[in-house]
This record gives structure tokens, C-alpha cells and sequence, in this order.
């Protein structure tokens, strides 16, 4: 195999594409950017090499296939297309690898089918993972393709986690069992967060609370995931920007029996009309908490389930722990919202959890203590870096290889 030390990765979401092309040498970034509203009126590419001016483009995008060819024709006007002897393989973020994908894989054209059939359970994500790989194994069919799924962290959780309390042949027939999601980030958050205590992973208990678009808490329990809050789908758990988490299932039985709703409206409903949309008309925690700020009623409630769902998942988690070293926040809302962390920490000083208000109003991209010095559990945010953690395993296949 060649001897360069670049790897490509994309992170493929159903109207977007996210990259970063990263050197495995010393971790740095040679470039990265996004392509938004693909298949939309006007898309637009920002592209931010490592040394030079970010440079953007408003045009329209058709499809996938046409965003990744001007991705690559922005990395070529850097001297790092897809050609380039540098680039070793290309990282794919895929979000749901079912019972069979466990660990990075090798893409084979089997692969892609194990993960097309998934796509029940990840309608919002397995799509446009699958036309990512085609893209781009269309674009270089001699370069390894790595999937790195978001379920693979999660494998790790008992039996008594991960099943539900369902008739046991049916769920075993239907492979139903709680997979969990963001594991890549969990996985990246929470060694990270034992570095910044100065820990071996090894030894310490942590609360990861990786708050974005979707939102999914995990107990990591010296390194291995235990618990965590999504399930057969990346809908359970949290509440999140569009989808509702937690429910209780007899409200889709109510809403099709008597509320007359297709099984598909219903899924549309808790997928995307749901969370804070739907309690609240918006997504965004920053219009939210503008809002919220304002008086405004509807924006308050919105914000106060969120935290509320988010303080029953920590105190859940404590116990399930039984010890708790640090909980992190990150993502989106987990390392910019300080409102959102000084709630869903607040009056809970009785289990070691305190938050420092003057640390916790810092803006900063670091990883970072929050809580006080001598509180029992450290509260930290620690920016999450999926594209690195993924290039990382994909460049370690590829070298054992
Ligand atoms: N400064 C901020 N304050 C509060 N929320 C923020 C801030 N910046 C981003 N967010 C929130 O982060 C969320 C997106 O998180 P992100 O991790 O980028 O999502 P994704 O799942 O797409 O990777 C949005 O809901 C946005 O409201
Ligand atoms: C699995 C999941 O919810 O991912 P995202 O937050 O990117 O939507
Ligand atoms: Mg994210």
C-alpha cells in the first residue's frame, strides 16, 4: 500500500455533506467544509482550506453526486484532489451497522446492501449514508472505503440494556434490540474526558450528554459503554430538535385508532415534527433560548422539557453507574447552550454535581472543568470530533491491512 497519510472523511446527512480531509501524521486538519441544501433551489459549498481564505459557493447542488464532484474540485484546487498519492482512504460516517457491524469495516458492495437493508430502522440517516459511499467509491473504485458506524460503541451494552421487555421471538425474529446512536462521539468525549482529569480512561465513570441536532446521553463505565439513551432507531431518549424521544408507545396506537393517522404520519411526526419544533415552532436551542428570554411561553416550556428529559437521564445514569467520575457535554447545544448546562445541573449539589456559574459562562472551543475544584464530579465540556475519531479508525484498518 502507498505510504501516504491522508484520509477523507464524509459525513453524508440527507440534505447535506459534511468533510474533512484530515493528516493522520499529526492529526491536522488540510481541510474541511460543507455542502448544504443539496437537491434544494440554491445549495451552497464552504470550503476551508487549511492555509488559505475560506471560499464559498452559492449554486444549485442536484444530488450527492453532484455536491461530492465539487467537493472534489475544491480540494483539487488545493493540490489535494481525490487523486493525490497522499490519500489513503475514505472515512464514511454510517449511522446504523445493526447487529453485524461492530467495528470499522471494509466497504464491499455487500456491505452497502447490509446497510441499504437497515434503513427501516434509520430512515432519516442510512439513505444518504449509502449514496455518500457511492459517490465517492464511483469517484475512486481502487481506494479503501471505511465505514465507521454509530452503533459500535454501543455493542458493548448488557443484555439487560439492551433488550427490550418484549415477547422474546419476535424481537429476536426482527433483530429488535436497543443499538444506540452517536457512539463515535461518545466513544471520542468520554477518552477525552479522562484526559482532561489527568485519567486512564480505564478508571473513570462518565455521563456523555452529546446534545445536537439528534441528542443521546450514554454511561461509560471505564471506557465501555453500558447504557444509553437511544434504541432501535435514533428516536428514543432525549428530547431533540425534530423528534420527540421518550413516548409512551400506546400513543401511536391512539393516534392510528383514534386519531385516524397512517403509520407513516405518524413517523413523521415524532421524527420530524416533534421535540422542540413541535413544542415550540423552532429548533434551534439559540432562537429558543432568545425566545425563552423574551417571555415567551410556548419557547419556555420547550426549553424546560428538554432540560427536564435531560436531568431524568443523569439521575438515571448515576444509578446505573453507581459511581460518577465526570459527566461532558457536547455537541451543538452541549458545548455552546450554558443555560441549558447550568439547568440541567442545577440543585443537585446532594450528588457531588455543582457547576461553577462563572466557568460555565466562558466561551471557549477547549476542553474544559466547569464544575469547582473541590466538587466531587467534575462537569466538563469537551468538544465532540467525530470526523477525527473516524479518520483515526479508518486509518488503522487501512494500516493493518
Ligand atoms: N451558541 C449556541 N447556543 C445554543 N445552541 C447552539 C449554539 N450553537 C449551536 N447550537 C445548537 O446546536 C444544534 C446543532 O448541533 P450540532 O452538533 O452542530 O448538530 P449536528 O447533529 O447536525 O452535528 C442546533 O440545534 C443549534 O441550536
Ligand atoms: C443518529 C443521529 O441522531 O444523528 P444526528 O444527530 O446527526 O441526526
Ligand atoms: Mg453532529
Amino acid at each position: 500500500m502507498s505510504e501516504g497519510t491522508h484520509v477523507l472523511v464524509l459525513n453524508a446527512g440527507s440534505s447535506s455533506v459534511k468533510y474533512q480531509l484530515i493528516d493522520m501524521l499529526d492529526g491536522s486538519r488540510r481541510a474541511a467544509g460543507l455542502v448544504e441544501r443539496i437537491g434544494e433551489g440554491a445549495g451552497r459549498l464552504v470550503h476551508t482550506p487549511h492555509h488559505g481564505e475560506r471560499r464559498e459557493q452559492v449554486q444549485v447542488f442536484a444530488d450527492h453526486s453532484a455536491a461530492l464532484k465539487a467537493v472534489a474540485e475544491e480540494l483539487a484546487a488545493d493540490g489535494l484532489g481525490l487523486d493525490s498519492p497522499e490519500l489513503v482512504a475514505i472515512g464514511h460516517r454510517v449511522v446504523h451497522g445493526g447487529q453485524r457491524f461492530t467495528a470499522p469495516t471494509l466497504i464491499t458492495d455487500e456491505v452497502v446492501a447490509e446497510v441499504r437493508r437497515l434503513i427501516p430502522v434509520a430512515p432519516l440517516h442510512n439513505p444518504a449514508n449509502i449514496t455518500g459511499i457511492e459517490v465517492a467509491r464511483a469517484l475512486r473504485p481502487d481506494l479503501p472505503q471505511v465505514a465507521v458506524f454509530d452503533t459500535a460503541f454501543h455493542a458493548t451494552l448488557p443484555e439487560h440494556a439492551a433488550r427490550y421487555a418484549i415477547d422474546r421471538a419476535v424481537a429476536d425474529e426482527h433483530r429488535v434490540r436497543r443499538y444506540g446512536f452517536h457512539g463515535t462521539s461518545h466513544q471520542y468525549v468520554s477518552r477525552a474526558t479522562a484526559r482532561l482529569l489527568g485519567r486512564d480512561p480505564a478508571e473513570v465513570n462518565v455521563i456523555v450528554l452529546h446534545l445536537g441536532n439528534g441528542a443521546s446521553a450514554s454511561a461509560v463505565a471505564g471506557g465501555v459503554c453500558v447504557e444509553t439513551s437511544m434504541g432501535l432507531t435514533p428516536l428514543e431518549g432525549l428530547v431533540m430538535g425534530t423528534r420527540s424521544g421518550d413516548v409512551d408507545p400506546g400513543l401511536v396506537f391512539h393516534l392510528h385508532r383514534v386519531g385516524g393517522m397512517t403509520v407513516d404520519e405518524i413517523d413523521d411526526l415524532l421524527n420530524r415534527r416533534s421535540g422542540l419544533l413541535g413544542l415550540c415552532g423552532d429548533n434551534d436551542m439559540r432562537e429558543i433560548m432568545r425566545r425563552a428570554e423574551e417571555g415567551d411561553p410556548d419557547a419556555r416550556l420547550a426549553f424546560d422539557a428538554y432540560v427536564h428529559r435531560l436531568r431524568k437521564y443523569l439521575g438515571a445514569y448515576y444509578a446505573v453507574l453507581g459511581r460518577v467520575d465526570a459527566i461532558a457535554f457536547t455537541a451543538g447545544v452541549g458545548e455552546n447552550a450554558a443555560p441549558v448546562r447550568a439547568a440541567a445541573c442545577a440543585g443537585l449539589e446532594e450528588l457531588g454535581i455543582e457547576l461553577d456559574p462563572e466557568l460555565n459562562s466562558v466561551r471557549s472551543g477547549a476542553a474544559r472543568i466547569v464544575s469547582p475544584p473541590y466538587a466531587r464530579v467534575a462537569v466538563a465540556v469537551v468538544p465532540t470530533d467525530e470526523e477525527l475519531e473516524i479518520a483515526q479508525q479508518a486509518f488503522a484498518l487501512v494500516r493493518a491491512a
